[in-house]
């Protein structure tokens, strides 16, 4: 079943929802109106059961050549707050927030409480690389590039960069991938944790399908809560997140799936889950 939006495509196959970032000839560099919808589509995907596990990948050559550069430069149709030719330099004063739906999509990717896979090809760069970092599972193919490309265009790193990065690369090398804003091969960004699975040329979006129809098939209501629980664990205290699994835990234990899972176990068969 295909939905219609002006920047993305969506479907849904096997309970997985698939959602293509759809403007290949600006590699899907993600304006105003690309990051409005996509933010809203994942707002209704939480509330979606049909919809178990999401993939997230991009049409044509890349994956996602980051923000709009249009749109950052002040010069396009809808320019960011406060970045008109006349204004520069923009007083401190009146430096404002970019974010707007480019960070909600952030926030959505996370509070959608349901697991994100990325397939990637070609370039992921600036708020696309974000939007990879803050899905579950990266599967990449060999023609992937990646790079916190910010500072080559002279604006600071954003779309919760700041916040996913060192913690997927590391203290050290997040610091070199932001002052540099150096662009790395697939193999390069195998080794540095960017890429979870590296793949074949062409094999991406295939391999992230099969990941993601995987986990639709488990016990969903589970699953989405072992999702929060790890997202919750960075900026929790132990004996905060002991006190949220325990509550979470309850919540869960009630749900169907896991009367299902426990029976068959005892029952020594396959379970089957519904995602309830
Ligand atoms: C290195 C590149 C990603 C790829 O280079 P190449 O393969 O040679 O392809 P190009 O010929 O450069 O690009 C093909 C066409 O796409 C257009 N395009 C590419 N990127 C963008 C973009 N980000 N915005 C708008 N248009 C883009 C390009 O102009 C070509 O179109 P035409 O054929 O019509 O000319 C290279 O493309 C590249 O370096 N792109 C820019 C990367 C970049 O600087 N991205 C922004 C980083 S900052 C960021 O993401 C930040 C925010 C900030 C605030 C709010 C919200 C979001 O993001």
């Amino acid at each position: 079943m295909a939905e219609d939006y002006k920047y993305l495509t969506f479907r849904i196959e096997d309970n997985v929802g698939i959602i293509t970032l759809n403007r290949p000839d600006k590699l899907n560099a993600v304006s105003w109106d690309l990051a409005e919808e996509l933010a809203a589509l994942l707002l209704k995907l939480r509330y979606r059961d049909e919809v178990r596990t999401i993939l997230l990948t991009g049409e044509g050559r890349a994956f996602c050549a980051g923000g709009d550069v249009d749109f950052l430069s002040g010069e396009g149709d809808r320019p960011m707050p406060g970045t008109s030719s006349a204004d520069r330099p923009i007083p401190r004063s009146q430096r404002k927030s970019p974010g707007g739906p480019f960070f909600e999509v952030m926030r959505q990717l996370v509070l959608v409480d349901k697991p994100v896979i990325a397939a990637i090809h070609g370039h992921a760069v600036g708020a696309g690389l974000a939007y990879a970092l803050a899905c579950d599972r990266r599967f990449a193919d060999s023609t992937t590039k990646m790079a916190a490309i910010f500072t080559n265009v002279g604006v600071a790193p954003d779309c919760g960069m700041s916040y996913f990065l060192p913690r997927i690369v590391g203290f050290s090398n997040a610091l070199m991938m932001v002052e540099t804003a150096k662009v790395f091969k697939a193999e390069e960004c195998k080794e540095l944790g960017l890429i979870d699975e590296l793949v074949p040329e062409g094999k991406d979006f295939e391999t992230a399908f099969e990941y993601a129809r995987m986990l639709a098939q488990r016990a969903s209501v589970a699953v989405d809560a072992a999702r929060r629980l790890i997202h919750m664990s960075q900026y929790m205290t132990l004996d905060e997140i002991l006190e949220f699994e325990g509550a979470i835990g309850v919540c869960v234990a009630g749900s169907a799936d896991a009367k299902e899972g426990t029976m068959a176990f005892m029952e020594k068969r396959k379970p089957v889950y519904r995602g309830v």
